[in-house]
């Protein structure tokens, strides 16, 4: 029956994580790094259990899978719905919890039960219960701050939703391995990755399958989107902290802390607002001359800062994250955080007259902790799909 192969781009927060689940507008970009879902229909097994549905999650080194019969049972089939995506009800939250249990989860990756559930959910609600095998695997680090979560959602939806004929592909010429969505195919693959996103963040702002589906750069507020063209090229050093960090303690952790001192966090969030605007129009500013550009860089970077500042505010800061500020620092370079922080990745702005040596000073001290280092290509391409 063929295959239906998607992947969907990580991305990296220049400013407004948290603060964008509150309202505040945030600006996102898409990275290079992404995450591969491909899915083979199979036939309708005549056996009594009606074939299965298999999900290789390759980075975990972990396969599962159940018997079309036991989803059915657990959670029945929905499949009227394509076209309508709807939150996943707490009932079927419970259903799934209830299969997982039974699959003994290694302890130290009880973290994939998350996205198990997104994966089950996404699949009965747009496949129903017919069997299927699907393989996933990333180039992104896991729960790093680089938007994995999202990137899984959506890749998995956009592999789903070819495979029922939900959606269609358009390929520029014969030889293009990779092809595009339409609008609103885009549209349905991140309403559907949402509902994914929600099961593994609690409450997200949909700001990371926004750009995982639509790549680019973009500001996002309450919702909405618009794309933000960069003039000139904003290069980053990603620091990959490898402390471990779960996205939906940290958000939830910053909603406590909102309900704890409702004024003193409104005022960082308005804060964050005011920062995420400023920059994005910096960031639109077309200049050319090396004068322009360096002005230009001096004040993202002072944006950046104080965006890490109120970060820290909110409560989402790691001893590990300060190791990396005050290396960086050194070397009068400025990072932030990206993601939900609490550990994972970095994001260091590299000036465009920066020498080689420096970056290259700067990344074998930040080595030297045992952190790693890469540098992304920053607003390319989202969601994209394979001829299988
Ligand atoms: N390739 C993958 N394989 C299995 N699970 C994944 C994969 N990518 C993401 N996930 C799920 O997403 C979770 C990480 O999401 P999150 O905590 O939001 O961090 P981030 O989105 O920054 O990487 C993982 O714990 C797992 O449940
Ligand atoms: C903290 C937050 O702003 C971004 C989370 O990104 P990540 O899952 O850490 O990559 C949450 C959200 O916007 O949904
Ligand atoms: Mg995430």
């Amino acid at each position: 029956m063929g295959e239906f192969r998607a992947r969907a781009p990580g991305k990296i927060i220049l400013a407004g994580e948290h603060a964008v689940v509150h309202g505040s507008a945030a600006i996102a970009a898409a990275i290079d790094l992404y995450t591969q879902s491909s899915l083979h229909l199979l036939p309708p097994s005549e056996e009594e259990d009606a074939g299965k549905v298999e999900v290789d999650l390759r980075d975990t080194g972990l396969v599962f899978s159940w018997p079309c019969s036991q989803l059915w049972e657990a959670l029945g089939d929905k499949l009227a719905g394509v076209n309508s995506p709807r939150p996943c009800s707490s009932d079927e939250l419970a259903a799934m919890a209830k299969l997982l249990e039974q699959e003994e989860i290694p302890e130290d990756k009880i973290w994939i039960a998350a996205g198990l559930s997104a994966f089950l959910y996404l699949y009965t609600s747009i496949l129903g219960c017919r069997p299927g095998k699907a393989v996933v695997k990333s180039d992104l680090p896991l729960g790093a701050g680089l938007g994995s979560s999202a990137a899984f959602c959506v890749s998995i939806s956009g592999a789903l939703l070819a495979a029922a004929g939900a959606v269609c592909a358009q390929f520029g010429n014969a030889r293009t391995e990779w092809g595009s969505f339409g609008k609103d195919d885009l549209e349905l693959v991140n309403q559907w990755a949402f509902q994914g996103e929600k099961i593994i963040h609690g409450k997200p702002s949909g700001i990371d399958n926004a750009v995982s589906t639509f790549g680019s750069m973009i500001k996002f507020k309450n919702g909405e989107f618009t794309n933000l063209i960069s003039r000139n090229p904003v290069k980053m050093l990603i620091t990959d902290t490898r402390v471990g960090r779960n996205t939906k303690a940290l958000v939830a952790g910053v909603s406590e802390r909102v309900s704890r001192h409702p004024d003193a966090l409104a005022s960082v969030i308005s804060a964050v607002n005011s920062i995420s605007e400023e920059l994005s129009s910096i960031v639109e500013l077309a200049v050319e001359d090396e004068i322009a550009i360096t002005a230009k860089e001096e004040k993202l970077a002072e944006l950046m800062e104080m965006n890490q500042g109120l970060l820290q505010c909110m409560g989402v800061s790691h001893s590990s994250l300060e190791t990396v500020l005050r290396t960086t620092l050194k070397y009068n370079l400025v990072s932030k955080l990206t993601g939900a922080g609490g550990g994972g990745c970095v994001l260091t702005l590299i000036p465009s007259l920066l020498s080689k040596s420096v970056l290259e000073k700067t990344t074998d001290e930040l080595e030297s902790h045992g952190f790693r280092c890469f540098q992304v290509e920053v607003g390319g391409r989202g969601l994209q799909f394979c001829r299988g």
